[in-house]
C-alpha cells in the first residue's frame, strides 16, 4: 500500500547504484505542453512535427569527468581491494593495507544539497561514497585520520577523502514518505529512499509540494473503488495521485479558485497515466455521471488521434509524424485502427480526392505547381519532386492538425454543459513551474534568500525581443534569402553576450538549459518554422465538396488574415501564417496566463529505465530527471521557503470562529496574529507580510489540524457543558439528585460527529450551542460574585470577633496578673505573720488540707480549739489563697485552650460540629461568672485575714502595709 505510513520497513540494503553512463545520450529538452483538459486546450500533436528545436546532442554523451556540473566530476578510477571489511575496533590507521585513493570530493552541486560535511567522520557511522564509475556505495566509516577515512563497502575496505563522503540518514528515515523529512538531503539519500519505496510497490513519494511518480512499468495494487474511496475519506493520507486530485477539489470548492494539477515527465514516464489516474479520481467524486467522467470518457478518440507507437513509450502522445516514422515507430493509431480490417480499395491515392471531396487533376496539380503573381502576371511554376513532396506532406500534416484541433472543438463544446454547472475547473497539464519569490520581497517578509538556479537568462535568451532567439527565427524566415546559416550567424553576432549562448562552428549553437546544455543544428529551422502551406493547397481544401475541409481552409485563412494585422507582412503570400515559434510561443504564454489564475499542485513523473520494464531503477537516469525538473531543488526552497500563503482576509475569515474572544470588530490582521498567539504557532513556522501569512512547508496540515483539534475541543467542551446544565435542570424539575448525568446515544452521536468534516452548518449549530453555554457561564459567574461579596463580609466579620477576642483576654490576662500579685502578696504576708508566731510557739503549721474554707458560704470551719484559733485561721487562709491560686492557674489554661479551638474551628484549621461562634459567646458567659464568682471569693479571702490580721496584732503596722496597698487596687 503506498500509504503505508509507518509500515514494517525492510532492512537497508546498500542499493547496487548502475552506472551513470547508462544515461541516453540524446535526452531532450521536454516541456512543452500536451493538453489541458476540463475546460482547457489541446496542443495539436502536429505542431510539434515541426519543432524547430531539434536536438541532435544533449552535450552528455559518456564523458561525465569532464562535466563541472556533475558531483562525479573528477572522480578518478579506483580499484577496490578485496578483503574484508575490517573489525570497527582494528586500527585502520597511516599503516593499512587500504588502497589510498585520490578522490574529489562532491561536487559544488553536492555540497549544495549536504546539510553537514564534517558529520560522518567524527562518528563510526554510515555514509555514501562516491565511486569511480559515478555510483554512489553505502559504506561503514571504520576510522577516520587526517583527512582520509577508512570505509567498508560491502566486503571490501577503502580509503577514501573524508570530505567526499555524504553522511546516511538514520534507518529510521529508510523510505519516509516525503523527502523533506530526510535528515540529511543530497542526491545519494534521495536516490536511495526512491529506490527503497519502489522496490516496494510504494511508487508515489512526496517532495515538498510535488508529488513523484515512478513509472512501475506493471500494474500495481494502489487504484480503483476502494482506494479512491479511503483516500476520500482520509482513511489514508500517504502520497498518491489521489491524495492531489482530492486536495485540489477540496480547494477548488473551499477556495473559490481554479486549480491545476501539472503533471511533467519526459516521454514514456508515465504522464498520460497520471493524468487518467487524477480525472478517475475525480470522475468517481462525480458520483461516475459527473463531467470529469464525461472527460474520461474521451480518453479513447484522443488516444486514438493524438498518440503513437514510439521508440521511448509505446503509447506515446507526442514525437510522432504523420507524414514519417523513424525505424520501430508507429503513426497515429488511428490510421491502424481505420485501416484494420478495411478493404484494400480504400487505402489508395485514389479514395484521398474521393475522401476529401475534390477532383484528382486538381489535387495532382496543387501538388506539382505553384502559381506565383510577379508584376501583374500571374505566372505558374512546376515544381521539382522534393517540392512536390514537401508541398504534400505540408498539406497532409495540415489536415491533420486541424482535424485533431476540430476534433478537441468538438468534445470542448460537448462539455460545455458540465462547465456551465460547476463554473470552476480543474486542469491537468504536463508542464513545469517555479514558485516566485518577488512575493516575499513585495510583502515585506524578511527571508534568507535561498540559493536557488535563475532561469532569468535563458528565458531572456529565448524570447526577449527584437532580439530573442525566437524573434531571430521568424525574421529570418521573413526573408527571401535568409538560410539556417544566415540565421546561426545572426544568433551568434547578437547573443553572444547571453551567458547562456554559445556559438559553435556552421550552423551549430549551444544553450545552456536548466537542465544541462544542448547543442542544436539550425539545419531546416528556416523551413520548420515557416510550416509552408501555399496558398494553392488552401485554396483546394476551400473548393472541396466535403465539409470538414472546407472548415480547415477557412481557419487556415482566418489565421493568415490575423497574421496580416498583427504581425509583419511579407511579398510572398504563403508567410502571412504565423510561424510555428510564434504560434507555440502564443500558445506557451495563454497557458502561463491561465496557471497563473490557479492553484497549481504538482506531479513529477519518472521513468526508472528506458527499457521500460518493471523492478529496474536506474540510478542514473532517475537522478539525471531528478536533476532536470528541479525536484531536489523544490525540496530544499520549500524546506527555506514559505510555500503556503494566504490574505490576512482570508485567513482571518476561515479560522476566526476558533479564537476564545469576540473578535467581530477586529481587523483581519489582528485576528490573524491572534489566531497564531492562541495556537502557540512557532514564529519560525511562519512570517506576516503585510497582505499575506506565509507559512513553511507543512504548515498548511497543522492549521487542518489546529481546525480540527479546535472543533472537537469545542464540541467536548460544550458537551461538559450541555451534560452539566442538562443534569442541573433535570434534578432540579425532578428534585432527584441520583439521576444518571449523559444519554448514552447522544454522546455516540456527538463522537460520530467528530470524525465528519466540519460542515457549515455544523459549525453554525456548534456556534449556536456555545453562545448558549456562555450565557449559562455568566449567570453561574454572576452567581459566584455574589458568593463572593458575603465571604469576603463573613472575613471582616470574623476579624472582628478576633479582635474583641484579643482585647478581652488582654484584660482577662490583667486581671489575673492582679489576682495573682494580691494573692502572692497575701501568702507572704501570712507567711510572714506565721514565722512569727512560730518563734513563740513550736506547732508546725498544718497541712492545707486540714482546713475548709468555704468561701462561698462566708463561712470559715475550723477544726481546732479556740487557743489554737488564730494559727489555725491562718494556716486555713494560706491555704484558700493557695487552691485560688491553682484554680486561677487551671481556668486560664482552660479558657485559653478553648478560645484558641475555637479560633481555629472558625478558620477552618480544625474540624468540630460546633458553632464557634456561639460556643464563643457562651465561653465569654462562663468567664464572665466565673471571674466575678473569683474576684467575690478573693476579695472575702482578703476581708477574712484582713479580719484575723488585726485581731492577731494591731501594733505591728509593718505587715498591714500591704493590705492598705492592695486595696487601692481595683478589682473588676
Ligand atoms: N501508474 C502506472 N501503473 C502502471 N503502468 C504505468 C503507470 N504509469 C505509466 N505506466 C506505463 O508506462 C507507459 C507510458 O506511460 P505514459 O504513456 O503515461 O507516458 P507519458 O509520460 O505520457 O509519455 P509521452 O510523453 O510519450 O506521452 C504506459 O503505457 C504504461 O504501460
Amino acid at each position: 500500500m503506498a500509504s503505508a505510513k509507518g509500515s514494517v520497513l525492510k532492512p537497508r540494503v546498500p542499493p547496487s547504484f548502475k552506472q551513470i553512463q547508462s544515461l541516453p545520450a540524446g535526452f531532450t529538452f521536454d516541456g512543452s505542453p500536451k493538453y489541458m483538459i476540463a475546460g482547457g486546450t489541446y496542443g495539436g500533436p502536429a505542431a510539434e512535427d515541426n519543432d524547430p528545436m531539434a536536438v541532435i546532442d544533449s552535450g552528455r554523451g559518456d564523458d561525465f569527468d569532464n562535466n563541472d556540473d556533475s558531483p562525479y566530476s573528477g572522480v578518478k578510477p579506483v580499484s577496490l581491494e578485496e578483503r574484508p571489511p575490517k573489525d570497527e575496533n582494528e586500527d585502520g590507521g597511516p599503516d593499512s593495507k587500504a588502497t589510498t585513493l585520490v578522490m574529489n570530493s562532491p561536487s559544488r552541486t553536492d555540497i549544495r544539497w549536504s546539510d553537514t560535511t564534517s558529520y560522518g567522520p567524527k562518528k563510526k557511522l554510515q555514509a555514501w561514497c562516491p565511486l569511480p564509475n559515478g555510483d554512489w556505495a553505502l559504506g561503514k566509516i571504520l576510522t577516520t585520520s587526517g583527512l582520509e577515512s577508512i570505509i567498508a563497502i560491502d566486503e571490501k575496505v577503502v580509503k577514501l577523502l573524508t570530505e567526499s563522503l555524504l553522511p546516511a540518514n538514520p534507518e529510521i528515515l529508510d523510505g519516509v514518505d516525503d523527502l523533506m523529512q530526510l535528515s540529511y538531503l543530497h542526491e545519494p539519500s534521495v536516490l536511495f529512499n526512491l529506490q527503497y519505496r519502489y522496490s516496494q510497490d510504494m511508487i508515489y513519494t512526496k517532495a515538498g509540494p510535488v508529488l513523484v511518480a515512478i513509472n512501475p512499468f506493471k500494474e500495481v495494487p494502489l487504484y480503483g473503488n476502494d482506494y479512491i474511496e479511503a483516500y476520500k475519506r482520509k482513511a489514508i493520507d500517504g502520497p498518491h495521485v489521489y491524495a492531489i486530485a482530492d486536495i485540489a477539489i477540496r480547494e477548488m470548492i473551499r477556495d473559490e479558485v481554479n486549480q491545476s494539477i501539472i503533471i511533467s515527465g519526459e516521454s514514456g514516464a508515465g504522464k498520460t497515466e497520471t493524468a487518467k489516474i487524477a480525472m478517475q479520481y475525480l470522475a468517481a467524486l462525480g458520483g461516475g455521471s459527473g463531467i470529469e467522467y464525461e472527460i474520461l470518457q474521451t480518453n479513447p478518440i484522443l488516444e486514438a488521434f493524438g498518440n503513437a507507437k514510439t521508440l521511448r513509450n509505446d503509447n506515446s502522445s507526442r514525437f510522432s509524424r504523420v507524414v514519417q516514422c523513424t525505424e520501430g515507430e508507429r503513426s497515429y493509431h488511428i490510421f491502424y485502427q481505420l485501416c484494420a480490417g478495411a478493404p484494400h480499395c480504400l487505402k489508395g491515392f485514389y479514395n484521398v480526392t474521393k475522401l476529401l471531396g475534390c477532383g484528382t487533376g486538381e489535387l495532382k496539380l496543387a501538388l506539382s505547381t505553384r502559381k506565383m503573381k510577379v508584376g501583374n502576371d500571374n505566372i505558374v511554376q512546376k515544381l521539382t519532386l522534393s517540392q512536390a513532396t514537401d508541398t504534400r506532406d505540408a498539406l497532409a500534416k495540415s489536415i491533420y492538425a486541424c482535424l485533431f484541433e476540430w476534433l478537441v472543438e468538438q468534445i470542448n463544446k460537448s462539455l460545455e454543459a458540465g462547465k456551465r454547472r460547476t463554473g470552476r475547473s480543474i486542469s491537468i497539464l504536463d508542464i513545469y513551474g517555479f514558485e516566485s519569490f518577488d512575493e516575499y520581497i513585495q510583502d515585506g517578509i524578511d527571508w534568507a534568500k535561498v540559493d536557488f538556479e535563475d532561469n532569468q537568462d535563458c528565458l531572456n535568451l529565448f524570447e526577449k525581443k527584437p532580439l530573442g532567439l525566437l524573434s531571430l527565427l521568424d525574421e529570418e524566415s521573413t526573408f527571401p534569402n535568409g538560410s539556417d546559416l544566415t540565421f546561426a550567424n545572426k544568433l551568434k553576432q547578437h547573443l553572444n553576450s547571453n551567458s547562456c549562448f554559445r556559438g559553435e562552428r556552421g550552423k551549430v549553437f549551444c544553450v545552456c538549459h536548466y537542465a544541462g546544455e544542448v547543442m542544436y543544428d539550425t539545419s531546416g529551422f528556416l523551413e520548420k518554422n515557416r510550416d509552408l502551406l501555399h496558398m494553392d493547397s488552401i485554396l483546394l481544401l476551400s473548393s472541396c465538396t466535403c465539409r470538414l475541409p472546407q472548415i480547415f481552409a477557412s481557419k487556415i485563412l482566418s489565421q493568415s488574415d490575423k497574421v496580416m494585422v498583427n504581425q509583419y507582412r511579407s511579398s510572398v503570400a504563403d508567410s502571412q501564417k504565423l510561424s510555428v515559434a510564434t504560434k507555440f510561443k502564443g500558445q506557451l504564454f495563454q497557458l502561463m496566463h491561465r496557471l497563473e489564475n490557479t492553484t497549481p499542485h504538482f506531479i513529477r513523473c519518472i521513468k526508472p529505465n528506458n527499457l521500460q520494464l518493471p523492478g529496474n531503477y536506474e540510478q542514473g537516469l532517475v537522478l539525471q530527471q531528478l536533476r532536470c525538473c528541479g525536484v531536489l531543488e523544490v525540496v530544499r526552497i520549500s524546506r527555506s521557503g514559505y510555500p503556503t500563503r494566504m490574505s490576512h482576509q482570508k485567513f482571518a475569515k476561515r479560522y476566526g470562529f476558533l479564537l476564545l474572544e469576540s473578535v467581530a470588530s477586529q481587523d483581519p490582521l489582528s485576528v490573524s496574529v491572534a489566531i497564531l498567539h492562541q495556537f502557540n504557532i512557532l514564529p519560525e513556522m511562519y512570517q506576516v507580510g503585510y497582505t499575506k501569512l506565509f507559512f513553511r512547508a507543512g504548515q498548511r496540515q497543522m492549521k487542518c489540524r489546529i481546525a480540527k483539534k479546535n472543533y472537537t475541543d469545542i464540541l467536548k467542551a460544550s458537551i461538559v457543558i450541555q451534560s452539566a446544565i442538562r443534569g442541573w435542570l433535570v434534578r432540579r424539575c425532578s428534585g432527584d439528585g441520583a439521576l444518571a448525568p449523559a444519554d448514552k446515544h447522544e454522546h455516540a452521536q456527538v463522537i460520530e460527529a467528530d470524525q465528519v468534516v466540519v460542515k457549515a452548518s455544523v459549525l453554525a449549530e456548534l456556534q449556536r450551542r456555545v453562545l448558549k453555554a456562555e450565557t449559562a457561564l455568566r449567570n453561574k459567574e454572576e452567581e459566584n460574585d455574589i458568593l463572593h461579596q458575603r465571604l469576603q463580609q463573613y472575613e471582616s466579620r470574623w476579624s472582628e470577633y478576633e479582635q474583641k477576642m484579643k482585647s478581652m483576654e488582654e484584660v482577662w490576662q490583667k486581671q489575673m496578673r492582679s489576682l495573682q500579685s494580691s494573692l502572692s502578696v497575701a501568702k507572704k504576708s501570712l507567711a510572714n505573720d506565721d514565722a512569727g508566731r512560730s518563734s513563740g510557739s513550736s506547732t508546725p503549721l498544718r497541712d492545707d488540707k486540714d482546713f475548709s474554707w468555704d468561701i462561698g458560704s462566708n463561712h470559715v470551719r475550723t477544726n481546732g480549739q479556740e487557743s489554737n484559733g488564730m494559727r489555725s485561721q491562718m494556716s486555713a487562709g494560706i491555704s484558700v489563697i493557695n487552691r485560688l491560686a491553682e484554680e486561677f492557674e487551671q481556668r486560664s489554661q482552660v479558657f485559653a485552650d478553648d478560645a484558641k479551638f475555637l479560633v481555629e474551628v472558625k478558620s477552618g484549621q480544625a474540624e468540630a460540629s460546633l458553632n464557634p461562634d456561639r460556643e464563643l459567646r457562651r465561653l465569654k458567659q462562663t468567664f464572665e461568672s466565673w471571674r466575678k464568682d473569683f474576684g467575690l471569693r478573693l476579695r472575702e479571702t482578703k476581708v477574712i485575714l484582713h479580719k484575723i490580721a488585726n485581731e492577731e496584732s494591731s501594733s505591728d503596722k509593718t505587715r498591714k502595709k500591704w493590705w492598705g496597698r492592695r486595696n487601692s487596687t481595683k478589682i473588676l
